[in-house]
C-alpha cells in the first residue's frame, strides 16, 4: 500500500499533477482498500516498498492474521514510542451516503468522504507522512518510534490488539508511552483521551411458563422480560438526565444503556418458555464495577459477551514527563487541548492494561463527529493540518529525557 520513494513521497505542499497535496493523495488510496467488516480484506495493507521506513509482518500467533510494524530511530536502550492505529473499518448502509463510501469523493470544499476517513485511516496516513517528513529533515529521534497497524479493532480487538500485547514481539518493542486514535471536535479545540468506559455486553435470559397464546398464563418469559426492560431503562433515563442537566459532564462519565437485540418466540400463538435481551453498556472508569456486577446478577445477567474491568487512567498530571511533552508540544502550536474519557472502546485498553500509558488523539477540529455514521468525512485541510501536528508530538515525545531507571 505505501508508495517508494518515486509515489507520493512526503507532502507538505508537494501537489500531484491535479493540483493535490501527494499526502492527500495517498490517504484517498488508502480510504479505498476495502477494509471493512464483515469480511476485510486486509491483504493490500500488508505491503510496503518503502525505502525510509522498514516494515515486517508479524504472525498473530495461530490467529492467521498479519500486523506490520515499521521501526525508525536507533536508540534500542530508552523506552519506545509507539503509533497505533487500526486498519478495519465498521459496515456502511451505501443508500444513505452521498457518494461511494469506498470511492474517498473529495467534493468542491475539500471535504473527503469515505468510511474510515475519520476512524481512523486519516491518522495512520498522518503518522506515516509526519515519521517520513521528520526523516527526510534529517532530524535525529532520541528515542525509537514503531508504527503499529493492527487489525479487527472494530469486532473488540481479540485476533488484533488484546492478543498482541500479550506476544513477546510486543514486549521486545519495550514501548514507554502510546498514542492511539481519539474523536473529532465540532469547535476550535482538539479532544485528548486519557481513559475509556468499560464496556459491557450483557445478555438477560427471561424464562417463564408456556402455553396457549388465548390464555391468562401466570409467570410469562415476557412479564419478566418487561421487569428487565424497565429497570435497565430507568437507569438509562436517569444517566442521560444527569448528563443533559450539568455542564460539566460529557458522554464519558456517565452509564450509556441500550437495548439492542431481543430474541425470543416461535408462533403467534405460542407463549414462548424464554426470551432474551441483550444491552450495551458502558461504564466510567469511576464507577464501582463490584456494584455494577451485583446489580446485573441480580438483574439475572448471563453470558456477557464483553466485561471489561480495566480502569486504568493515563496520567495527565503536569509533571509526568510524557504529558508535559504532550501538553507543552501542543502549547507550542497554540492548539487548545480538551481532556476526556473516550466514550467508547479502542485498543488503547489493551494497551492501558498492560501497564503504558496512551493518549487518544485524532487531531480534527473543526469537524462533526461522524465515526460510525452515514457520510464520514474529514476536510482535507484539516487532515494535512494533522500531519505538522503529529511531526511536532513524535518529535516532542521522542525527545523526553531518559528516566532514571533507563540511564
Ligand atoms: C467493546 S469491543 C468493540 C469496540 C468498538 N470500538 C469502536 O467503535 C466499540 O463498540 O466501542
Ligand atoms: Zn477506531
Ligand atoms: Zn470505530
Amino acid at each position: 500500500m505505501l508508495p517508494d520513494k518515486d509515489g507520493p513521497g512526503v507532502g507538505g505542499g508537494h501537489s500531484s499533477p491535479g493540483g493535490e497535496d501527494l499526502s492527500v493523495s495517498l490517504f484517498r488510496e488508502y480510504l479505498r482498500l476495502k477494509t471493512v467488516h464483515p469480511d476485510p480484506d486486509y491483504g493490500e495493507t500488508s505491503s510496503s516498498q518503502d525505502a525510509d521506513i522498514k516494515m515486517r509482518l508479524l504472525d498473530m500467533c495461530l490467529l492467521g492474521l498479519l500486523s506490520p510494524i515499521c521501526r525508525s530511530g536507533t536508540n534500542p536502550t530508552l523506552k519506545s514510542i509507539l503509533l497505533n492505529s487500526h486498519t478495519d473499518v465498521v459496515p456502511v448502509y451505501q443508500e444513505h451516503w452521498k457518494y461511494d463510501a469506498f470511492s474517498a469523493f473529495k467534493d468542491a470544499e475539500g471535504n473527503i468522504f469515505a468510511r474510515g476517513s475519520q476512524d481512523m485511516k486519516c491518522v495512520t496516513i498522518q503518522y506515516i507522512q509526519a515519521v517520513r517528513r521528520l526523516k527526510a529533515e534529517g532530524r535525529k529521534l532520541m528515542r525509537t518510534v514503531h508504527l503499529m497497524f493492527v487489525p479487527d479493532e472494530e469486532v473488540g480487538g481479540h485476533k488484533g490488539m488484546e492478543t498482541f500485547v500479550k506476544h513477546p514481539e510486543f514486549n521486545k518493542l519495550n514501548i514507554g508511552f502510546a498514542l492511539d486514535e481519539g474523536l473529532a471536535n465540532p469547535g476550535e479545540a482538539f479532544t485528548v483521551f486519557y481513559g475509556e468506559r468499560n464496556p459491557w455486553w450483557i445478555t438477560v435470559h427471561c424464562p417463564g411458563s408456556p402455553g396457549h397464546g388465548s390464555r391468562f398464563v401466570e409467570n410469562t418469559a415476557a412479564e419478566k422480560l418487561r421487569q428487565v426492560i424497565n429497570s435497565f431503562l430507568d437507569f438509562r433515563e436517569k444517566e442521560k438526565q444527569r448528563l443533559n442537566t450539568s455542564e460539566c459532564f460529557t458522554l464519558g462519565d456517565v452509564t450509556t444503556v441500550n437495548m439492542t437485540m431481543v430474541k425470543g418466540g416461535v408462533a403467534y400463538n405460542v407463549i414462548p418458555a424464554d426470551m432474551d435481551v441483550s444491552f450495551d453498556l458502558r461504564i466510567p472508569p469511576k464507577v464501582n464495577l463490584q456494584v455494577c456486577t451485583l446489580v446485573c446478577l441480580y438483574e439475572g445477567v448471563f453470558h456477557p459477551l464483553q466485561k471489561s474491568m480495566n480502569q486504568k487512567l493515563t496520567s495527565t498530571a503536569e509533571n509526568d514527563p510524557w504529558w508535559s511533552a504532550f501538553s507543552a508540544a501542543c502549547k507550542a502550536m497554540n492548539l487548545t487541548l480538551e481532556k476526556e474519557i473516550f466514550p467508547a472502546a479502542t485498543d488503547s485498553r489493551f494497551i492501558r492494561a498492560v501497564g503504558i500509558p496512551a493518549i487518544g488523539f485524532s487531531p480534527m477540529n473543526r469537524t462533526p463527529i461522524l465515526l460510525h455514521d452515514h457520510n464520514e468525512y474529514l476536510n482535507e485541510r484539516v487532515f494535512l493540518k494533522g500531519i505538522s501536528v503529529f511531526e511536532r508530538l513524535i518529535s516532542a515525545l521522542a525527545s523526553v529525557p531518559a528516566f532514571p531507571d533507563e540511564a
